[in-house]
């Protein structure tokens, strides 16, 4: 993947979606094959390396709700800090620009606990943005929220990529909405996986034998999928 670009992982449910971007996370260990970040195999980096280059939103619940918004996000500082977590003033830039990027600067001082679910994404991926990372990686970081906010929160990671340079890499079932807004995407498939462009996906037609054709096909010219009722 390159630079500063947004691209998303697609495929059926139990694919291995999660399992991917987990394993490229580093939060579990790889079944098999090799991951090289910056031209050295994943597992030679140190985790200190790694948490200054890989930031990651887990579909888990947050286990800390009853931080303020202002608190979480300073978590992603952590690779940075010393032992006593202590924040430096360019920590706290960093943090006050994460806030505003995902446009949150009004909740800095309310609790996690308090905040709807869309507010709550944003708030993980400004904990990421904090983190100051390269990559950005996030598994299915628009469940739960409704299509305006679905289009709202990968519009942003769009922004993000297109604006920080950043390489932002998420998995989901919203597969219309990516081939909008996505730079690039991989699709998942038990045979044989694609990755490309969108426009190169639909040309190649690889969306099309991603359900079962006698339920849903794909309309290649509007990009989108239809029930066959
Ligand atoms: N490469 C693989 N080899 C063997 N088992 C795998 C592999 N990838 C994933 N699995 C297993 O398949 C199951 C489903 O994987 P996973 O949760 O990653 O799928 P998913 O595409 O994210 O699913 P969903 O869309 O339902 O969230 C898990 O039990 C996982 O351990």
């Amino acid at each position: 993947m390159a630079k500063g670009e947004l691209a998303a992982i697609v495929g059926v449910n139990g694919i291995g979606k999660s399992t991917l971007l987990r394993t490229l996370g580093n939060v579990q260990p790889k079944l098999s094959g090799s991951i090289t970040l910056n031209k050295l195999p994943l597992e030679q980096h140190t985790i200190a390396e790694l948490a200054a280059e890989i930031s990651v939103v887990l579909t888990e619940p947050i286990a800390s709700k009853n931080l303020t918004v202002q608190e979480l996000i300073s978590l992603g500082r952590q690779p940075y800090t010393n032992w006593l977590g202590t924040l430096t003033p360019e920590d706290r830039d960093k943090i006050s620009l994460a806030m505003e990027m995902v446009q949150i600067s009004e909740l800095r001082s309310k609790k996690c606990y308090e905040l709807s679910d869309g507010q709550l994404q944003r708030v993980m991926i400004a904990r990421a943005i904090a983190q100051d990372t390269q990559l950005i990686l996030l598994d299915e970081p628009t469940t739960h929220l409704d299509l305006y906010h679905k289009v709202q929160i990968l519009k942003l990671l769009r922004s993000i990529a297109h604006t920080t340079k950043k390489t932002i890499l998420f998995t989901t079932h919203e597969i219309e909405i990516a081939i909008q807004l996505c730079d690039k995407m991989l699709i998942l498939e038990k045979n044989q996986s694609t990755f490309g462009s969108p426009c190169e996906l639909i040309q190649m037609k690889s969306f099309e034998n991603l359900f079962p054709a006698d339920t849903i096909t794909f309309d290649a010219e509007t990009g989108s999928f239809r029930v066959n009722k």
